[in-house]
C-alpha cells in the first residue's frame, strides 16, 4: 500500500534525522568519559545515555504502533523499522538502566585501573607495563607472578557486578522478545539460529592445523622452559605464550623461529632506529588506504584522535575506533607503542575508520558493518598486505627479501602464531557469555566454564590453581567488562582471507597467495569499496557475494594461505615425535 510506504519513508527519515544529534551527543559522553575516568565523566555519560535511551524508546514504540507488520515495505524501509522496533537497554526503567549503566562504567573503569606491585616494588598497569612484560620476559616465575596478579586485579573485583550486569542486560532482551542476550546479539548475524552452528563447523575445518601449531610451539617451550613446566602431551601453561590471555603467540616468535639468520618478519627494530612515533605510524598507515583509492582520514579525524596515552588522567586504553554519526567526526582511541603488534593494530582501526566513512550517506540504522565480523576484518585484510616481507621493504621497514622456502616459512609461522593461534580464542569468549546469559553456567561455574573452555578448544592451563568461589578469569578480557561482543573476531580471522584473495585477485596478483601486496592497487580498492559503502543496508550474504563472488564464510582462503606451512608443521611434529593434541587433561605445572 503505498501510503504506509510513504509513511514508512517519512518515518525513517525523521529518525535518521533526529538519531545523528542524539547519538553524536551520547558518543561525545562516552568518548570524554573513556578519555578521561571520572565520576563527573561517568554521570555525564551516563545522562546522555539516559537521554538516548529515552529517544530510542519513543521511537521504537512509534514504530511498533504504526508499522505493527513491515512486511509489505521496501526492503530499506523494512530493515531500518525491523531495527529501530529493538529497544535494547532502553526497554529498562530509569532505575534499572541507571543500575546497567553504573555496573558497566564501574566495570571498565575497574578493568582500565587495575594494576599488579611486583615483588620488587615496582607497580605496573596493563597498558603498556604488563603488556610489554608478558611480551618480552623470559623468566617463567615472573610471567607467573604478573599473570596472577593481573587476573587477580582485574578479574576478581568484578565478579558479582557482572551477576547483576547479566540480570540487567537479560531483561532488556527478553523485553525485545529475544531468549537473552546471547540470543540477541547472535541475531545480527541473520542467520536463523544458525550462527553458532557455523561457527562451530568452521573451527572445525580449521582445529586439525590449530593442533599441528599448538604442538610445534609446546615442544619449542619444552626447549626453553623444561619437562618441569611442560608437558609434551598436555595443555600449555597460559603465562608462556607472550600475551596475557594467550589469545595471539606473536610476542614469542623468536622462540619458536624454524630457521634463523633469515630476514626478520618483525620491523619494530627498524620502525625504533628510524625515530618512528605514533603520528607516524597512523599516517603510514592513512597512506596504504589512500593508495587503494580509498578515502583519507577527515581533519576532525587528526583533530581529535587520541594517539597516545596521557600522562595526567585514567583512559581506556584499549583500542578503539569511533563514529560521531555526522559524517565527519571519526577518531581512533590508542595508547600507540612504537612496534610492529601496534603498527597492526593501527591499520585494524584506520579499517573501522574507512568503513564509517564508506557508509556515511547511509541512514542511521544501516550504519554498521554488514555483520560485525565484516567491521573487524577490514583493517586486518589490508595487515595481511603490509605485513609481507615484500610490502616492509618496499616502505623501508626491512632491509631485504630473501626470495627462499625457508624465509617463507618463516614468515607463515610468524603470521600463523597469530591468526591460528587465536581462532580457539576468538571462539570461546562468547561460547562462555552465550551460556552465562542462557543460565546454563551460573555465578558458581563462571571459572570452571572458562578453564573447561580454555583446555578443551585452546589446549591451555592456568599456571597456578584457580578457585571457582572467587577467581573470575573472564572478567580480566576487556571485551567482558567493557561488555563487546567477541564472536565478531573469529569470523573476522576467516573472512579476511577471503577478502585478502578477492582483494589479491582483483590486483592480478599471481603466485601463491601469502606473498600477495595488493599496494595501490585501484582495482582492490574498489572491490572492497563496493562491499563497504553498503553498511549494513542489507544481509551480509549479499555484502559477501559483492565483494568475493560467494554468499558463504569460507576457511578455503586461510586455508590456501598456510598450505605450505601446514605441510611442514606436521612434517615437523612427526620428526620431533609430536602427538598434536593433548590428552594429560590433569596435569598441571
Ligand atoms: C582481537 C581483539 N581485537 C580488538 O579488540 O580490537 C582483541 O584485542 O582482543
Ligand atoms: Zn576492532
Amino acid at each position: 500500500r503505498a501510503d504506509l510506504q510513504s509513511e514508512a519513508v517519512a518515518f525513517t527519515a525523521n529518525y535518521s534525522t533526529d538519531a545523528a544529534e542524539v547519538y553524536y551527543n551520547s558518543s561525545l559522553a562516552a568518548w570524554n568519559y573513556q578519555t578521561g575516568i571520572s565520576e563527573e565523566n561517568l554521570n555525564a555519560m551516563n545522562a546522555e545515555n539516559v537521554k538516548s535511551a529515552a529517544f530510542t524508546k519513543m521511537y521504537g514504540e512509534q514504530a511498533k504502533a504504526e508499522f505493527p507488520d513491515t512486511s509489505k515495505l521496501e526492503e530499506s524501509e523494512r530493515r531500518q523499522i525491523d531495527s529501530i522496533k529493538i529497544l535494547g537497554t532502553a526497554n529498562l526503567n530509569e532505575a534499572d538502566l541507571n543500575q546497567y549503566n553504573d555496573l558497566t562504567g564501574g566495570m571498565e573503569a575497574t578493568y582500565s585501573t587495575a594494576t599488579v606491585t611486583m615483588p620488587d616494588g615496582r607497580v605496573l598497569n596493563l597498558d603498556p607495563d604488563l603488556t610489554a612484560l608478558m611480551a618480552t620476559s623470559r623468566d617463567y616465575n615472573e610471567l607467573k607472578y604478573a599473570w596472577k596478579g593481573w587476573y587477580e586485579a582485574a578479574g576478581r573485583p568484578i565478579r558479582d557486578d557482572y551477576e547483576s550486569f547479566v540480570t540487567l542486560s537479560n531483561k532488556a532482551s527478553v523485553a525485545d522478545g529475544f531468549a537473552d542476550t546471547g540470543e540477541y546479539w547472535r541475531s545480527w548475524y541473520e542467520m536463523n539460529g544458525q550462527l553458532e552452528a557455523t561457527v562451530d563447523a568452521l573451527w572445525a575445518e580449521l582445529q586439525p592445523l590449530y593442533t599441528e601449531l599448538h604442538a610445534y610451539v609446546r615442544r619449542k617451550l619444552y626447549e626453553k622452559y623444561g619437562s618441569n613446566y611442560i608437558n609434551l602431551k598436555a595443555p600449555i601453561p597460559a603465562h608462556l605464550l607472550g600475551n596475557m590471555w594467550a589469545q595471539q603467540w606473536g610476542n614469542i616468535y623468536d622462540l619458536v623461529e624454524p630457521y634463523s639468520g633469515k630476514t626478520g618478519v618483525d620491523a619494530t627494530p627498524a620502525m625504533q632506529s628510524q625515530g618512528y612515533d605514533a603520528m607516524k605510524m597512523f599516517k603510514t598507515s592513512e597512506e596504504f588506504f589512500v593508495s587503494l583509492g580509498l578515502d583519507k582520514m577527515t581533519d576532525e579525524f587528526w583533530a581529535n584522535t587520541m594517539f597516545v596515552k596521557p600522562t595526567d588522567r585514567d583512559v581506556v586504553c584499549h583500542a578503539s575506533a569511533w563514529d560521531f554519526y555526522n559524517k565527519v567526526d571519526f577518531r581512533i582511541k590508542m595508547c600507540t607503542v612504537v612496534n610492529m603488534e601496534d603498527l597492526i593494530t593501527i591499520h585494524h582501526e584506520m579499517g573501522h575508520i574507512q568503513y564509517y566513512q564508506q557508509y556515511k550517506d547511509q541512514p542511521i540504522p544501516f550504519r554498521g558493518g554488514a555483520n560485525p565480523g565484516f567491521h573487524e576484518a577490514v583493517g586486518d585484510t589490508l595487515a595481511l598486505s603490509v605485513s609481507t616481507p615484500k610490502h616492509l621493504n618496499k616502505i623501508g621497514l626491512l632491509d631485504e627479501v630473501e626470495e627462499d622456502d625457508e624465509a617463507d616459512i618463516n614468515y607463515l609461522l610468524s603470521q600463523a602464531m597469530d591468526k591460528i593461534a587465536f581462532l580457539p580464542f576468538g571462539l570461546m569468549i562468547d561460547k562462555w557469555r552465550w551460556s552465562v546469559f542462557s543460565g546454563d553456567t551460573p555465578k558458581a561455574k563462571y571459572q570452571e566454564k572458562w578453564d573447561q573452555l580454555r583446555k578443551d578448544l585452546q589446549g591451555i592451563t592456568p599456571p597456578v590453581e584457580r578457585d571457582g568461589t572467587t577467581d573470575f578469569d573472564p572478567g580480566a578480557k576487556y571485551h567482558v567488562p567493557a561488555n563487546t561482543p567477541y564472536i565478531r573476531y573469529f569470523v573476522s580471522f576467516v573472512v579476511q582471507f577471503q577478502f585478502y584473495q578477492s582483494m589479491c585477485n582483483a590486483s592480478g596478483h599471481q603466485g601463491p597467495l601469502y606473498k600477495c601486496d595488493f599496494y595501490q592497487s585501484k582495482e582492490a580498492g574498489a572491490k572492497l569499496q563496493k562491499m563497504l559503502e553498503l553498511g549494513s543496508s542489507k544481509p551480509w550474504q549479499f555484502a559477501m557475494n559483492e565483494i568475493t563472488g560467494s554468499a558463504d564464510m569460507s576457511t578455503l582462503a586461510l586455508q590456501e594461505y598456510f598450505s605450505p606451512l601446514t605441510a611442514w608443521l606436521k612434517q615437523k611434529n612427526l620428526e620431533n615425535g609430536d602427538t598434536p593434541g593433548w590428552t594429560d587433561m590433569d596435569w598441571r605445572p
